[in-house]
């Protein structure tokens, strides 16, 4: 019986190589701009979907093949996570010491760290946990070392430091991109603009508000084929590709995760090397060891983690600013806010006075339903 390993080397084989299966989209893709070749194109989605498929199956923790972070995740605490991800030595564990004073051993040799390392840091009155984690390596999610794990507790995180030594060819940025890529990590990128929508029968019925011009109809019908979808409406918002459709149907092992680049070790570069890197998005050039740019840091980690502070005003007081309830934006109803004190607080809740940016009045009465925003200020009415 062959593995899903043999299985996924087999479908890469058809195309020598993922390395390869790249240059083949390319050459694809420039071929689509003379004459499209269907044939091709229905043989590409099926494959696509097809090692997608697989890649998912070899990547759950209760398949032969494991995965999954046991014995690397750790418990969460605070609001938010935050894990450092990069090859060996780059200085994450520097970085970790650094930002929490927590101890995490530091070694001029390859895989100091062989395990998660907690910390925390307290920002804007946020508890936000660092995690500080083994070097991964090019292959780590094919398993190579212990890369899946590490990535996996990635994986959980709400934010990512990719950290990268300066000293090193940038280059590094695209291999570490890959990996998390390949784990069906997606670095700052929102999901497709894509509506899927399965039925029972009708057939498949395909949309679209764009232009596309990276997928055709055959392609989409080999991906469905391979799904065993016979009936759907799919609507396409989007200039898609087949991977962003893909995307879409293995939806539950997608994450969307923002990344910041901390480009580590400015320390041994010159001014003019410092000014090329400020023009990387999303990077932040930083000197661990030194404690240079950590401010800028920690404010780009601000900006990313879309944190909202609410702070509470006990009635005929002024408010508590020095300690706010601190949520998470797809979390910040009044409800949240109640629970995040205390879960009987619900139970008694009349209605809320709201400040700030989430109500049109100032103040204004609203109930549990009603979003906060970052900087409310808010008195609760019990019953
Ligand atoms: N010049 C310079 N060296 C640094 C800096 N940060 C870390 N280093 C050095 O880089 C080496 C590796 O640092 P670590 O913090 O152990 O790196 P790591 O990424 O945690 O390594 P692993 O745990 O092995 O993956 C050590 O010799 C550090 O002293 C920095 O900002 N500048
Ligand atoms: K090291
Ligand atoms: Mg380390």
């Amino acid at each position: 019986m062959s593995t899903t390993v043999d299985k996924i080397k087999g479908i890469e084989e058809e195309v020598s190589s993922p390395h390869l299966l790249a240059v083949y989209m390319l050459i694809l893709s420039q071929m689509a701009k003379t004459q499209k070749n269907k044939a091709t194109s229905f043989h590409l989605g099926q494959l696509k979907a097809k090692l997608a498929k697989l890649k998912r199956e070899l990547l759950t923790p209760t398949s032969s093949g494991g995965g999954g972070g046991a014995g690397f995740d750790v418990a969460r605490t605070g609001v938010a996570s935050v894990g450092f991800i990069g090859f060996p030595s780059v200085g994450k564990s520097t970085l970790m010491s650094k930002l929490t004073g927590q101890h995490s051993e530091v070694a001029a040799y390859e895989f100091t760290t062989l395990t998660t390392v907690p910390g925390q840091v307290v920002y804007n009155g946020a508890k936000i946990q660092m995690l500080d984690l083994p070097g991964i390596i090019q292959g780590a999610k094919d398993g190579k070392g212990r890369g899946r794990q590490v990535i996996a507790v990635a994986k959980t995180c709400h934010l990512i430091f990719i950290v990268l030594d300066v000293n090193k060819p940038l280059t590094d940025k695209r291999v570490i991109e890959n990996e998390l890529e390949g784990f069906g990590i997606r670095v700052n990128k929102q999901p497709p603009n894509i509506v899927f929508k399965k039925k029972d029968k009708g057939g498949i019925s395909i949309t679209n508000t764009v232009p596309l011009t990276h997928i055709d109809q055959d392609e989409i019908r080999a991906v469905m084929g391979e799904y065993k979808i016979s009936s759907a409406d799919i609507a396409i918002r989007c200039d898609a590709t087949i991977d962003d459709l893909i995307d879409i149907l293995e939806a539950k092992s997608r994450s969307y995760i923002p990344v910041i680049y901390a480009l580590n070790k400015i320390d041994a570069i010159s001014i003019e090397e410092l000014d090329l890197l400020y023009r990387i998005p999303n990077a932040c050039p930083i000197s661990s060891e030194h404690g240079w740019n950590i401010d800028e840091l920690m404010e780009q980690m601000w900006d990313k983690l879309n944190l909202v502070r609410v702070y509470t005003k006990p009635k005929g007081k002024l408010p508590d600013y020095t300690a706010p309830v601190v949520l998470r934006s797809n979390k910040c109803t009044v409800e949240d806010f109640c629970n995040a004190i205390h879960k009987t607080i619900v139970e008694d809740f009349r209605q809320a006075i709201v400040y700030g940016k989430s109500v049109k009045h100032q103040p204004q009465r609203v109930g549990l339903s009603h979003e906060l925003a970052d900087e409310d200020i808010i008195t609760i009415i019990k019953r």
